[in-house]
């Protein structure tokens, strides 16, 4: 038992060169550094380059003494080499040779597999290392055996079903992970299935696709767990249960920013490297309701207005990909249309930040941190029927005219605006940045959305206002069945480059409608509240310095 605890230390090489490698049980981590070749037994060119690169490198203090480390919880697999190395190598270590595939960060946050091959100068050697790796391999509980898998192959570009069979199946399956892959043949079959499926035998569920398919395999999970612990999802002060399987997310869709946002990237193979690996971000899901009825749950953008009007105009062109949404900016960009409505929130307590910090939300964010260990508390004084302690403030009610109301359950980083629709939004702290964009020129709009690419504050404007809250309600100034009968009130709402006929610039409504993670909701009239750390997905959250 004591020796399992102790480094492995031997002489391995790596590419023809003398390695100490190093296994350490308790860093854990993989490590191995080049040696300088022994003195005497005549001089090889290798040897002279090798000499000189170490005298030039001393003289100018970088002598390139490398030491490679791999944190065991970042190793994919081990194998034992198969011959495909020059017959050289192969000879002059006798076969034996062992290779670890492990993670290895690239560019910012992006992360590839790679690979070094270790060769012994005996079999038993080889043969211990590749047993004491697998052993620590072993150890690492978190990751994935078995896990369901859903392609929607007509998100995004329509390349769902290549980008899961050529960048990820293999990965899996070097990491040795089993799958079940269901290519989905209609909307909604995702979630309809996951109600029916056996969930114990898997260790987590894959959605490959864009926001609307993981909205699809979330609402799946989220239902299931509420039937079979009998909790009515259309009551919406019950708190819900958690969901125990982690959902990871392979990016095929047309924004992929719950991707983005929670891994820092919309990479499919860095994110299959997360899944891998076992890794666990929590996160906040809210519940829209509709006069004591449920409609969704949203885990990125709840918009109104603009985002609204983006969504609605960007479902008829579904054909043109990803640039839908450019288009359909542009288009609701000239229609510049505003809503009248009241919106009356809770603030939440100031404990957990503000919209306008400065530091953003990062792997093993504090503000999350400190919300896990309440949301514990809360359910354990729930499971034993104790009373809650609600401290939260008095309601503000904000009646105006807007161009957007957009609630932002995270920061919505997207490649369209990597710092996003709320850059400092909290992926677990249990609240939603609620952003008022009030009536304004079509020049102030603009500068409010120019500012979501650069630097500069999206919120420094004195037409646009953001609070951090827990529950908000929104009533449209008209009612909904005007909606659809009224036709005086929506002629007050032409402007310039509207002609009146309505068929392109999509503006015939007195009310928007809500974008929620990008699917169209049927009413404007809705009842919103955030439930802390509801599910778990394969991410870490956004590393602070994730370079080489
Ligand atoms: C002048 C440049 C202005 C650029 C403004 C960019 C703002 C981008 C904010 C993105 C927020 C994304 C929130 C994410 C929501 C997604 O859940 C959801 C679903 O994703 P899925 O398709 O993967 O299933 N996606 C969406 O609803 C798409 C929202 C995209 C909106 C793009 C708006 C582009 C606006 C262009 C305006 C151009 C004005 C030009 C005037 C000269
Ligand atoms: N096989 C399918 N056929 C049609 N629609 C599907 C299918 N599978 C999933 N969907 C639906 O497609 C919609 C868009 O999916 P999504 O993955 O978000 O792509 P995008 O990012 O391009 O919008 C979602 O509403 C989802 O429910
Ligand atoms: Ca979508």
């Amino acid at each position: 038992m004591e020796s399992a605890r102790r480094p492995l230390v031997s002489q391995l090489w790596v590419k023809n060169r003398r390695n100490e490698a190093v296994l350490d049980p308790e860093r854990p981590a993989l490590s191995w550094k080049e040696l300088q070749p022994k003195s005497g037994r005549g001089l090889c060119l290798a040897r002279v380059l090798h000499r000189a690169r170490g005298l030039i490198g001393r003289l100018t203090e970088q002598y390139p003494s490398v030491c490679h480390s791999v944190p065991i919880s970042e190793i994919i697999a081990v194998e034992t080499e198969q011959k495909r190395y020059n017959s050289d190598t192969w000879q002059k270590f006798n076969h034996h040779a062992f290779t670890v595939h492990y993670a290895q960060r690239a560019q910012k946050h992006c992360w590839r597999c790679s690979a070094v091959t270790f060769w012994c100068k005996d079999e038993e050697l080889c043969h211990q290392w590749i047993q004491a790796i697998k052993k620590l391999l072993e150890l690492q509980t978190s990751r994935p055996k078995h896990l369901l898998v859903y392609i929607n192959p007509y998100g995004g570009k329509q390349q769902g079903k290549q980008i899961y069979e050529q960048k990820v199946a293999p990965l899996f399956s070097l990491a040795s992970i089993t799958t079940d892959v269901i290519v989905t043949e209609r909307a909604n079959h995702a979630k309809d299935d996951l109600f029916e499926v056996n969930l114990e035998k898997y260790d987590g569920v894959i959605s490959v696709g864009g926001d609307g398919m993981f909205s699809e395999v979330m609402h799946g999970l989220i239902g299931r767990m509420q039937k079979d612990s009998s909790i009515d999802q259309n009551n919406p002060s019950a708190p819900l249960a958690p969901c125990n399987l982690r959902i990871g997310i392979i990016p095929a869709g047309s924004t992929d920013c719950i991707c983005y946002a929670t891994v820092g990237i919309n990479d499919p193979v860095t994110s299959a490297l997360h899944i891998i690996i076992g890794d666990l971000q929590h996160m906040d899901v809210c519940s829209v309701h509709h006069n004591n009825t449920f409609l969704k749950y949203s885990v990125s953008l709840l918009g109104y207005g603009f985002y609204g009007d983006v969504l609605k105009d960007s479902e008829k062109n579904r054909w043109m990909g990803p640039t839908r949404y450019d288009f359909s900016g542009f288009k609701t960009f000239l229609s510049h249309h505003y809503y009248e409505g009241t919106v009356s929130f809770q603030q939440a307590n100031q404990t957990l930040g503000s919209p306008r910090d400065k530091s953003t939300c990062q792997s093993g964010c504090y503000i999350c941190k400190q919300s896990t260990q309440e949301v514990e508390e809360k359910r354990k004084r729930h499971h034993y029927n104790l009373e809650e302690t609600e401290d939260d403030g008095d309601w503000k009610v904000i009646r105006g005219k807007f161009m957007a109301i957009n609630a932002a359950n995270m920061s919505c980083a997207c490649p369209r605006s990597p710092k996003g629709l709320s850059p400092a939004a909290h992926l677990a702290a249990g609240t939603i940045d609620l952003i008022l964009v009030r009536r304004c020129s079509r020049l102030n709009f603009l500068r409010h959305l120019v500012r979501h690419k650069n630097q500069d504050d999206q919120f420094d404007l004195a037409f646009v206002e953001v609070y951090r809250v827990k529950t908000f309600l929104f009533t449209p100034k008209h009612s909904e069945n005007e909606d659809t009968d009224n036709k005086d009130v929506r002629k007050k709402h032409f402007n310039q480059i509207c002609n009146g006929n309505h068929s392109s610039c999509g503006c015939n409504h007195v009310n928007s409608i809500w974008n929620c993670d990008g699917e169209a909701l049927d009413h404007a009239a809705v009842e919103v509240r955030v439930h802390c750390q509801l599910i778990k997905l394969f991410a870490r959250g956004i590393e602070e310095d994730s370079k080489p």
